[in-house]
């Protein structure tokens, strides 16, 4: 199984400071390394590329090799202002400018309790913040609002791609009863019992609460919390090539994403998006 590419600011012996800036595949990415945590941000995205506490496997999966220009997959990309296709610009980049463009680093500090960070970008009439605490665990939180003078379109998402051993001997539970739609078979459905995504799967659930990633082969679970807001999306590519990605390195990664879809949002307005995870088991 490949190491996290992301682990290799992490083996000096020498004290590392808490915040430092490094350069990687052409991007600024910031190393935070913290007696409860190790974890990676890019400036581009401001995307959380690396999260692990202290003794713990990777919780995040990265790929090896970014694209010189465009999205880097792995991590928790922020889809916004749309998810997915846009409505109606066929040629406009799937999910959204942000992960495309470098946001400004507003606040990073560190406590006992692990780092927090605020990451802005602003766009025309728009503005989306990110805040991020990491310790023990990891809590992300987007809020969005903008000043044109109607109401406007927005759909987002924080697409975390979830480090696993391998993807044919993972289970996702809590989903059990929730009503879902099947993007594969274009119907309607419903969980019966736990998820398993060999194969392939992309799912949107509305549901609530936490769920439980059952990864046997690292015997570890995750708990993961989309927020009561959001749908949750299950994702994972099955056999399907991914551009730059090998097949091995593919079946390393589950995306569990807090998800949003398109909904109007008023000038002043505030429209909320978080994501968290603790060690379960
Ligand atoms: O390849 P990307 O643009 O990063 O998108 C990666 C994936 O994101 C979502 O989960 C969608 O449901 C998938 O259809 C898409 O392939």
């Amino acid at each position: 199984m490949h190491e996290h590419p992301l682990q290799r600011f992490f083996k000096s012996l020498r004290e590392q400071p808490v915040f430092a800036w490094e350069r990687f595949q052409m991007r600024d990415v910031l190393v935070i390394n913290h007696p409860l945590c190790q974890a990676v941000f890019s400036r581009q995205g401001a995307q959380l590329l690396h999260f692990q506490p202290t003794g713990q496997k990777p919780w995040l999966w990265c790929a090896a090799k970014w694209p010189q220009v465009g999205a880097i997959r792995g991590g928790v990309p922020v889809c916004w202002p749309w998810y997915g296709r846009h409505p109606s610009e066929n040629a406009w980049p799937s999910h959204g400018w942000a992960r495309l463009i470098d946001w400004k680093l507003l606040d990073s500090s560190t406590d006992d309790d692990g780092v927090r960070l605020h990451w802005q970008l602003q766009l025309c009439d728009w503005q989306v913040d990110l805040h991020a605490h990491l310790g023990e665990t990891l809590e992300l939180r987007l809020s969005t609002e903008h000043q044109d003078e109607l109401p406007c379109q927005l759909s987002h998402a924080l697409h975390a791609y979830w480090r696993i051993g391998n993807v044919g001997e993972i289970a996702l539970s809590g989903l059990d009863g929730a009503q879902g739609y099947d993007q594969l078979s274009r119907q309607v459905c419903q969980q019966q019992g736990e998820l398993r995504v060999d194969g392939g799967c992309q799912r949107v659930f509305q549901h609530e609460g936490e769920l439980q990633l059952k990864d046997h082969a690292w015997q570890r679970e995750l708990c993961i919390d989309t927020g009561d807001s959001a749908d949750t999306v299950v994702w994972h590519p099955g056999s399907r090539p991914l551009l730059g990605v090998s097949f091995n390195e593919a079946s390393g990664f589950v995306c569990v994403e807090s998800a949003m879809a398109g909904a109007s949002l008023a000038p002043g307005e505030r429209a909320h998006l978080s994501l968290q995870a603790r060690a379960g088991g």
